[in-house]
Formats: structure tokens, C-alpha cells, sequence
């Protein structure tokens, strides 16, 4: 089983592309989806966001006020920090059981779409591969303006708080160009996953012909033991 990283910037298109792995029937996981889940209510993470941000960013039914966390922490990275610190482990940790269920499942690669793949140190030596969603900056931010309803000076801010998507893209191994329209993207999408398939292929290859080698290699020495004694 291999596991194939996906990633991006805000709102440059990362679900728009998992939305066709997963009609194409692939196992994706989603790190925002995971950082909802960990942060409910008794939760550890839960906790500790209480105990460091206070009860102002609660809503009145006890959960996490998004949009008010979001507002501090897009706007101060050391807060920004605090809140990863919190929440990256649990998700993590989330996310290490869903790839076990995944495998004992029989898929053989999972695509795990997370956000902040590039800027976490050391993620990227899990991935066999990994494709970044890139779109140009003017389209990145009049999208995010688009989707969110957020003013020029706060798209900016949520923007500028990963990694410029022009560094990313010299660390991924696959690029999907999400500048265009839906149409371009999935083909492109179509042709990634064309790839993933035929690299599963070549994987099964190398396994029969390393264990028809192996094979050969035993039945060699035993017939060159039987001649020799
Ligand atoms: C700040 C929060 C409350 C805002 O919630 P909201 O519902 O408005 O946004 P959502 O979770 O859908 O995230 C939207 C996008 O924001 C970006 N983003 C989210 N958190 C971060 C972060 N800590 N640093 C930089 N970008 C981030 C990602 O591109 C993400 O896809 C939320 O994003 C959060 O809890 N973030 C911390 C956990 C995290 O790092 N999540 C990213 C996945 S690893
Ligand atoms: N090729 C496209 N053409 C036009 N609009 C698009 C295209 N791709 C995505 N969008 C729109 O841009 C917005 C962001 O896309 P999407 O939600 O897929 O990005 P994302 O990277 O998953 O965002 P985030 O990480 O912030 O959740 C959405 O409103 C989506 O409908």
C-alpha cells in the first residue's frame, strides 16, 4: 500500500479535485474534515482551545465558534502556532487510524488530502507521491473572496499564512493546474489517476518478478548443491 499526499493553498481547488478521486473510487481522507471531528465538544483538543482562547470562542451550544477562531488566528501566527499545537497531533493521530482501516479494507493507496502538507516538517517522506492543486494568486484570492464572502485584507491574510503555492511547487511530484475550468481540472484529475493505477501495476510487477527471481535463485543454488556434493 502506498499513501499519496494532496495539497494546496486556501480554496485553490483541493475538494473540487477529491470530489472526482472519489467518483473515480478512490480512498480519500480530509484533514479539515478530521479537524472538525477532533475539536467537538469533552474532547482533549476541546479543552485545551478553551483553556487558551477562552470561552469568547464558543457558541452558546458549547462548540467551537469557527469563525471567530478563524478571525484570531489568520491574524496572529502566534496564536496561529498555538492552535496547530493543539490540533495537528489529534489529527494525526486520526488520520493513522483511518489509513490502517483503509489498508485492512484492501485499497491499495490512500489519498490524503491535507492543507498544511507542505508546511508540516517531515510529512512529505510518507507520500510515494504528492500532487499540489495550484491555481494563480488573483484567481486563488477572488475564489476564496467568492466562496467566503471575506474582504480583500482578510483573503490576503488567510492566504498569507501557508506557504506561497508558486514554493509549493517545487516539492510536489505532481501538479494539477486548477487555473481553468472545472473541465481542464478533470482531465487532468483523470490522468493522475490513470497514473496511480498504472504505478499500483508496476508495483504488482516488481513484487512477481522479484519472487520469480528469488525462486529461480534457490532452484540454482540447490541444483548447483546437489551436482557439487
Ligand atoms: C481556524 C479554523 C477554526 C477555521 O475554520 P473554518 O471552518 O473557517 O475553515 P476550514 O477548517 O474549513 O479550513 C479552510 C482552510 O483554511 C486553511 N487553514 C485551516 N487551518 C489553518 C492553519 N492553522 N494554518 C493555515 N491555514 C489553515 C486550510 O487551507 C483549510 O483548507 C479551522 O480551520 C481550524 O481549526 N484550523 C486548525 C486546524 C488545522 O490546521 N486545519 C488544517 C488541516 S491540517
Ligand atoms: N476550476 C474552477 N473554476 C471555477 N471555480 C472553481 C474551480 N475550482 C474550484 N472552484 C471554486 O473555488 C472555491 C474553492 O474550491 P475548493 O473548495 O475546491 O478549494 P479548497 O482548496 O478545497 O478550499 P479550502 O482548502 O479552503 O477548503 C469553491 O467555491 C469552488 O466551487
Amino acid at each position: 500500500m502506498f499513501l499519496v499526499g494532496l495539497s494546496g493553498g486556501i480554496a485553490s481547488g483541493k475538494s473540487t479535485v477529491v470530489a472526482v478521486l472519489r467518483e473515480l473510487g478512490c480512498a480519500v481522507i480530509d484533514a479539515d474534515v478530521i479537524a472538525r471531528q477532533v475539536v467537538q465538544p469533552h474532547s482533549k483538543a476541546h479543552q485545551q482551545i478553551l483553556q487558551h482562547f477562552g470561552t469568547e470562542i464558543l457558541l452558546e451550544n458549547g462548540e467551537i465558534n469557527r469563525e471567530a477562531l478563524g478571525n484570531i488566528i489568520f491574524s496572529q501566527p502566534e496564536k496561529r502556532q498555538l492552535l496547530n499545537s493543539i490540533t495537528h497531533p489529534e489529527i494525526l493521530k486520526e488520520m493513522l487510524k483511518q489509513v490502517l482501516k483503509y489498508f485492512v479494507l484492501g485499497y491499495r493507496y490512500v489519498i490524503l488530502d491535507i492543507p498544511l502538507l507542505f508546511e508540516t516538517h517531515g510529512l512529505t517522506r510518507f507520500m510515494k507521491y504528492t500532487v499540489l492543486v495550484y491555481c494563480d494568486p488573483a484567481t486563488q484570492r477572488e475564489r476564496l473572496m467568492k466562496r467566503s464572502g471575506l474582504g480583500v485584507a482578510e483573503a490576503e491574510a488567510r492566504i498569507s499564512s501557508q506557504l506561497p503555492l508558486y514554493e509549493k511547487l517545487k516539492w510536489a511530484t505532481h501538479v494539477i493546474d486548477n487555473c481553468g475550468d472545472r473541465e481542464s481540472t478533470r482531465r487532468q484529475v483523470l490522468r493522475l489517476h490513470a497514473h496511480l493505477e498504472d504505478s499500483l501495476d508496476f508495483l504488482w510487477a516488481r513484487l512477481v518478478v522479484g519472487t520469480a527471481l528469488a525462486g529461480f535463485g534457490g532452484l540454482v543454488f540447490l541444483l548447483i548443491r546437489h551436482f557439487v556434493s
